[in-house]
């Protein structure tokens, strides 16, 4: 579709990693300026749209920030979550202390209680951790103790095992100087009831998990995760096999549910609709999700049938087409309070656009971990030098996939709209400003869910 000529075919790799970062439709002349230093964009961008002019296009961080106040700060419904579901869930309450922890003072080593200066009695019987309590030490008593297990009442402190030894009389003696309270851990050392552990709206890790449970907890307050509903349209889509007399796979429902419910949503289902507006405007009416996600048919094609389902519906449309390369058409509606829409635009790679653009703050702002939301940005921004010049578009953010490496982001090929290519390779998108960016310049860096670990942690 873009009609550029294929990358150098004698460097067949898997990914080059040079700057080639064209437009799409060669809008971009090689001669475009790229900007030594980055023009703040306006929220409105005031080119034309390319697609007949029909709507404003939103300045790409203007239509971030509208997606992410587009729900109330409120966010979600909140839940009682069992421990082992919660995971990966945004704290709706905060995490605040059932009992003191340690609950009761505690051995932290295995050896011998001991009350007063030595050498001791030693008792007969030990005292075991998860055991009853143990009876009263005696000054110059002392007792076998495990780690973990209670601490007598008038003990002074824990003599480690291999610092004591037993004398032919049967005498406990210190080999080392016994410091009062050493290796007893106080109760409440580490909180007491009611202390505030973790905030509302920290992610449930699996760290949470254990604090939680150690703190008493059997189940969390959890925001629901917001349900989510794909729309895959196209005709021309085959969902198996290999492509053929003009049909290609559908590459987004294989993708979009994962990424969703990286991005935190539940995705109850996963339709293909093929280019059918009676199909779309039922599926929109009687869906129950809180986001519906389509992807294709965002242009004015004659086949490209959101917009006129979202007028039929008399949806609000909140962002129609956003100053971002690739995924300029992409579009966010409400079809009632509380029932969102995000368009994705059919090629791949602009689809992927459209969900870090306008999923991604959506779902954020849903799932109660907005807080850091200010000015437009959806996440405390993080940048990395770019390791090379990057062609800017004149008047539109590009979002360019990039891997880290040494802490520069290096730019990927094949970062066409229609190509998955380099995303697949990359560990994330940088956003160039209109103009472009020079070498070494700090470009924004949107992370892509696997790119920390790679353990797969994220697509709970
Ligand atoms: N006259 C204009 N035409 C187009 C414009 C424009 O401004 N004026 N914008 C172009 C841009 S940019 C994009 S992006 C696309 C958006 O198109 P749609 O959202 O309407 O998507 P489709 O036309 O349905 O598909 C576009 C392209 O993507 C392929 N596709 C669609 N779905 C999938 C899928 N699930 N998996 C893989 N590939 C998919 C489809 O076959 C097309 O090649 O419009 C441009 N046109
Ligand atoms: O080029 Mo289209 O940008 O949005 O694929």
């Amino acid at each position: 579709m873009s009609g550029h000529p294929a990358p150098d075919a004698e460097l067949d790799e898997a990914l080059a990693l040079v700057n080639d970062c064209r437009d799409s439709h060669g809008a971009v002349p090689r001669s475009a300026p790229p900007a030594a230093s980055a023009p703040t964009p306006a929220p409105q961008a005031a080119h034309p749209t390319g697609d007949g002019g029909h709507h404003d296009v939103t300045s790409w961080p203007a239509a971030r920030a509208r997606a992410a106040r587009a729900v109330p700060r409120t966010g979600g419904e909140t839940v009682a979550v069992p421990l082992d579901q919660a995971l990966g869930l945004t704290l709706a309450a905060p995490l605040t202390a059932l009992t003191d922890l340690p609950p009761f003072d505690t051995s932290a080593m295995d050896g011998w209680a001991v009350a007063g200066p030595g050498p001791w009695a030693v008792r007969a019987e030990g005292v075991l951790a998860g055991h009853g309590l143990p009876e009263p030490l005696g000054d110059g008593e002392a007792v076998g103790i495990a780690t973990g297990a209670r601490i007598p009442r008038d003990a002074t402190a824990v003599l480690r095992s291999e610092h004591g030894r037993i004398d032919d009389k049967g005498r406990l003696l210190a080999l080392r100087e016994v410091v009062p309270g050493q290796d007893i851990r106080p109760r409440g050392q580490e909180c007491r009831s009611g202390d505030q552990l973790l905030p509302a709206g920290s992610l449930v890790t699996p760290a949470a998990l254990g604090l939680a449970a150690a703190a008493g907890y059997d189940t969390v307050s959890a925001v629901r995760r917001p349900r989510a509903e794909v729309l895959v349209l196209g005709d021309e889509l085959l969902t198996e096999g290999l492509p053929r007399e003009g049909l290609i796979r559908d590459a987004l429902g294989p993708m979009l549910p994962p990424w969703l419910r990286a991005l935190g949503a539940e995705v109850t289902s996963v339709r293909r609709l093929g280019d059918d507006a009676k199909a779309l405007h039922e599926a929109l009416t009687t869906s129950t999700a809180d986001l519906i996600v389509t992807t294709g048919g965002t242009a004015s094609g004659p086949v490209d049938h959101v917009h006129p389902t979202l007028h039929r519906l008399g949806a609000e449309l909140l962002v129609d087409g956003v100053a971002v390369r690739p995924g300029h058409p992409m579009l966010l509606a409400r079809l009632s309070p509380g029932r969102y829409l995000v368009g994705l635009p059919g090629n791949p790679l602009a689809a992927v656009s459209g969900l870090l653009t306008l999923a991604e703050p959506l779902l954020r702002t849903l799932i109660g971990r907005a807080a850091g939301v200010g000015g437009g940005a959806t996440e405390p921004a993080y940048t990395a030098p770019v390791r090379d010049d990057v062609q800017g578009h004149p008047y539109d953010t590009r979002l360019v996939p990039v891997t880290l490496r040494a802490e520069r982001a290096v730019p990927l090929r094949f970062n066409g709209p229609a190509m998955l290519r380099g995303i697949a390779a990359a560990d994330g998108l940088a956003v160039v400003p209109p103009g472009g960016a020079r070498k070494g310049q700090e470009l924004e860096i949107i992370d892509l869910p696997w790119a920390h670990g790679g353990s797969g942690e994220c697509f709970t």
